[in-house]
């Protein structure tokens, strides 16, 4: 079960099983686009009856009465933190400085206006989702924010969604609900960017539906790569594996360790946890994507680690910020032994919302900025005129654009 993986043969892995999915989602993203909310309501079918994909307002409130006081308790907590840690990620709404006399600029930062959140809700509710998502689209000042998560919603995902403060909430989850999100239906207005993590179906939808809603980025089934050295524990390199694999049966785990004996050790670990653990079966089908790979020192591991960018990081060596220093591609980074990546998954207060399958190379993870747009602004007087004229004058001519070049001319000659 617990095996050696090669870091390229591990990646390729990842992008393979959400391409497994391209042929379910281009049927469902067509059901959406020709048949509308009954699609949504068709497909939901396999879960559950419904007869309306919106949730009511007494919906939301009743909600609350299914839900342990307790529970409610901790998101509200677990909201105060989260909210906390993005108001820090907030832009300035507008600034501006003299560049030189006459040149004054500046960027306006505007919140989007309407966004829609994926929560997921399959193998497992997610009311942190739903903090995660709504918190930094709140900060951000979006002024409709719109959730999907499947049907039947969870209670706890519905007070989650109205501790964040979301404006709508539909019953429909998985490639539907983004591409109703992204096309529109009667129910649900399109919107202009779609963010939020889910399956495979979820991600691949929201990768091929790009052209008609931004996306944030491709935050798919879960994943954990490990830097260990001799210095970390086996039982708590394990238990984090085991706290990604039991997400989803394409959750994926790797162990990247300069210290050849740690690997049997874990795999002794993991083989005891497994066995007592309530969603065995999908960790067993997880551990089949997982594994470890062995390398010669800490710079070896680190080359390793980037290569596969995992959507989380957890640092388990001596030296655990030089390692912080030095490496480039992951979703977010836990240093140490108590640094659970469980704490970032609910109540630390950073985003769980990250890139998968390698995307941490090129994509950051969920914050303020993914619902904030922004456009410069340029105050020029005739100074600064003066000071840059002849300069565009020059290179307007020599891209043959004179009425460009035209522009500046009849300014100074006013
Ligand atoms: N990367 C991140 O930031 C992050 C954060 C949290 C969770 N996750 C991941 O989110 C995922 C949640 O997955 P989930 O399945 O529990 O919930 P989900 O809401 O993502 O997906 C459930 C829906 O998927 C659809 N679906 C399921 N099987 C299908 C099939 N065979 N064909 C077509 N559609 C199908 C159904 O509509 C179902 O309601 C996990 O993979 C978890 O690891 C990732
Ligand atoms: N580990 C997930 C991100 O991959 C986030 C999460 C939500 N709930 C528990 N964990
Ligand atoms: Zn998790």
């Amino acid at each position: 079960m617990w095996k050696a993986v090669g870091i390229d043969a591990w990646l390729a892995a990842r992008k393979t099983s959400l391409e497994d999915a391209r042929g379910t989602v281009t049927g469902i993203i067509g059901r959406v686009k020709n048949e509308g909310d009954a699609a949504l309501i068709d497909l939901a079918k396999k879960y559950c009856t419904l007869e309306h994909v919106a949730v009511t307002d007494e919906e939301r409130e009743s909600a609350y009465d299914e839900v342990d006081a307790q529970v409610v308790e901790a998101l509200i907590e677990a909201h105060a933190r989260i909210e906390r840690f993005h108001e820090r990620q907030r832009p300035r709404d507008l600034w501006f400085e003299e560049m030189e006399p006459g040149v004054v600029l500046g960027m306006k930062s505007t919140g989007l206006n309407r966004v829609g959140l994926y929560v997921p809700g399959g193998r497992a509710a997610y009311p942190s989702s739903a903090l995660m998502c709504a918190v930094p689209a709140k900060v951000a000042g979006v002024k409709e924010i719109c959730a999907c998560s499947p049907p039947p919603i969870k209670p706890l995902t519905l007070v989650a969604l109205d501790i964040a403060g979301v404006t709508e909430i539909y019953q429909a989850g998985g490639a539907q609900a983004v591409a109703a999100m992204a096309l529109g239906t009667e129910s649900i207005r399109p919107v202009q960017k779609i963010v939020g993590p889910g399956n495979i179906y979820v991600t691949l939808a929201k990768m091929m539906l790009r052209e008609h809603a931004e996306i944030d980025f491709p935050a798919g089934p879960s994943e954990i790569g490990i830097i260990a050295d001799s210095t970390a524990h086996p039982k708590v390199v394990a238990a984090d594996v085991l706290a990604q694999a039991e997400h989803d049966p394409n959750a994926a785990c790797i162990l990247i360790t300069t210290d050849p004996t740690l690997p049997a050790k874990v795999g002794k670990e993991i083989e005891k946890m497994v066995a007592e653990a309530p969603r065995k079966e999908i960790i067993v089908e997880a551990l089949k994507n997982s594994g470890y790979t062995v390398v010669k020192d800490i710079d070896e591991a680190i080359a390793a680690s980037d290569v596969v960018a995992p959507e989380h990081l957890s640092i388990q060596v001596a030296d655990p910020l030089m390692v912080v220093t030095k490496v480039q591609n992951a979703g977010a980074i836990f240093v140490g032994r108590y640094s659970a990546v469980a704490c970032g998954d609910y109540a630390v207060g950073t985003n769980h919302c990250l890139p998968t399958a390698g995307y941490s190379k090129m994509y950051s993870g969920l914050d303020v900025a993914h619902f904030c747009k922004t456009a410069s602004v340029e105050i020029i007087d005739r100074d600064g005129l003066e000071a840059i004229g002849d300069i565009v004058e020059t290179i307007a001519e020599a891209e043959g654009l004179y009425a460009h070049s035209q522009s500046v001319k009849v300014r100074r000659a006013l």
